[in-house]
């Protein structure tokens, strides 16, 4: 019998075509809103796999609830919303689409630094305010980049092509901070590890880019932000629950720290009353880390990829959860 995938959001035509040329039949769910997973449950009892674009959670209960259910294939990196466990415990393997979309994730990075750095989002948004009246050489100034120091915290894939970037733009000294020892970056970017505390206390720029886990969940809150340069920038394209919100807005408005670039908030979509998007030294992307259309077809076609492997019985090519095979 042919095989059934449930595709949670339109994906490009490349993983469609993938799952064609296999004889696997898919259903893809087009309105413009996310179902839930109330409304899923009854629905997957059809299908043999499901990838997942957007933030449906994949409890224990979902996955216990698809009697057939072979792959959860994420068209992501990040997998903070599935339940690992039970899928390990059910037999349910697991794919996600690391590597690929780290240059387009650390470009977002760069360029809301940039943005925060200068003000830029909300320049553009005084002109639209009709607010540009005269060139004042005292009013709207940034901050420069040029030799400061970069903190990292998850010096991962991503956080190494952002360091990259800096470090080749701006020469910016690299320090992070993670559990183990990166050695390629150490080697390469002559990246410097430190403890949490020493990077707070050194760096011009926080940047986050560790997954969601229950160790990074509210990371940054209002101590953290204490130890911070009044001078310095967070950078947030990791996932929008590792910051405190509440705090991050406080540490903003009493010149705790100087400014933020978020790709992701908590929630998301952020309502467009948040008072973080009238800071002027703040900017805010609506989870567009990986969205270039180079990216998006690499990610589309592991997914499809990785689901086509686990019903030939082969290992994925990006596994959080291996295929029995
Ligand atoms: N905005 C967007 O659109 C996108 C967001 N993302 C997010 O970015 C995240 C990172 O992706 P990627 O770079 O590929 O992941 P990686 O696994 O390559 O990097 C994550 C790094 O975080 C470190 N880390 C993990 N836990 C901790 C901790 N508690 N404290 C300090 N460091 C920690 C890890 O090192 P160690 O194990 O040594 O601690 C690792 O180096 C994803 O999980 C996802 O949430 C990804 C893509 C797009
Ligand atoms: O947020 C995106 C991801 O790939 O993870």
């Amino acid at each position: 019998m042919r095989k059934r995938v449930y595709i949670t959001r339109t994906v490009p035509e490349v993983a469609l075509e993938l799952l064609k040329a296999h004889q696997i039949d898919y259903t893809v769910w087009t309105e413009k809103r996310h179902q839930t997973e109330e409304e899923l449950i009854p629905v997957m009892k059809d299908y043999d796999g499901i990838i997942v674009s957007g933030p449906l959670q994949v409890s224990r209960q979902f996955l216990e609830s698809c009697p057939d259910l072979r792959i959860v294939s994420m068209m992501s990196v990040g997998y903070d919303n599935v339940d690992i466990e039970a899928a390990k415990e059910l037999g349910i393997a697991v794919g996600n689409t690391p590597g690929v979309l780290s240059g387009a994730t650390a470009d977002t990075a760069f360029l809301l630094l940039l943005a925060v750095s200068r003000k830029a989002f909300h320049m553009h948004k005084e002109i639209i305010r009709g607010n540009w009246k005269f060139w004042d050489p005292t009013a709207n100034l940034g901050l420069e980049l040029k030799g400061k120091t970069l903190g990292i915290v998850g010096l991962g894939r991503i956080g190494f092509e952002l360091a990259q970037r800096c470090a080749g733009a701006y020469g910016m000294k690299i320090i992070y901070h993670n559990r183990g020892v990166n050695e390629e970056a150490e080697k390469e970017l002559g990246a410097v590890r430190v403890s949490f505390d020493e990077l707070l206390q050194q760096s011009d720029v926080v940047s986050v880019h560790t997954a969601l886990t229950p160790e990074t969940e509210g990371m940054f809150n209002k101590e953290v932000f204490s130890k911070m340069k009044p001078t310095a920038i967070f950078i947030n394209t990791a996932r929008g629950g590792v910051h405190n919100e509440p705090d991050l807005i406080a540490a903003l408005q009493n010149g705790t720290i100087w400014g933020a670039g978020l790709d992701v908030t908590n929630p998301e979509p952020m309502a467009a009353d948040n008072p973080l998007l009238n800071m002027p030294n703040v900017a805010v992307l609506p989870h567009i880390g990986s969205a270039t259309i180079d990216t998006r077809n690499a990610m589309a076609a592991i997914a499809a990829k990785n689901v086509i492997r686990t019903f030939e019985g082969k290992t994925l090519e990006h596994a959080v959860v291996e295929n029995r095979v």
